[in-house]
């Protein structure tokens, strides 16, 4: 189990260290164009489980979403401080 914060920190050590087989790093290569495809096709995804699935499929999605969402910040190059400072 990890914060939302300890996820970033791992994303960004990947997008530094660049590892073989890393998903986030293919993910970070597919450019930002796919990037946000894919926040769009979670969001999707978190909206239908919220009507239709379990609690526990709603979490799984919304984990998902947020890592997308991670992909994409790094993608940017934005920090979690340039988000945080409009909550
Ligand atoms: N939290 C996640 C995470 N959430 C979602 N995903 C990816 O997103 C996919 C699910 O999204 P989709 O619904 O689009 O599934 P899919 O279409 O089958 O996926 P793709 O074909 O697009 O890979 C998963 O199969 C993972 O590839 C994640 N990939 C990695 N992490 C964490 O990120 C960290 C770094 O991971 P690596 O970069 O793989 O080392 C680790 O802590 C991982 O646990």
């Amino acid at each position: 189990m990890k914060t939302f914060d300890e996820l970033f920190a791992e994303l960004r050590d990947r997008a530094e260290q660049r590892p073989e087989g890393s998903g986030t790093v293919a993910a970070l290569e597919s450019g930002v164009h796919a990037q946000g495809k894919k926040v769009l096709e979670e969001a999707g995804e978190v909206w239908i489980a919220a009507e239709h699935e379990s609690d526990d499929r709603l979490a799984e999605e919304i984990s998902q979403l947020l890592y997308r969402v991670q992909v994409l910040m790094l993608g940017r190059g934005l920090d979690t401080t340039d988000v945080y400072r409009y909550l």
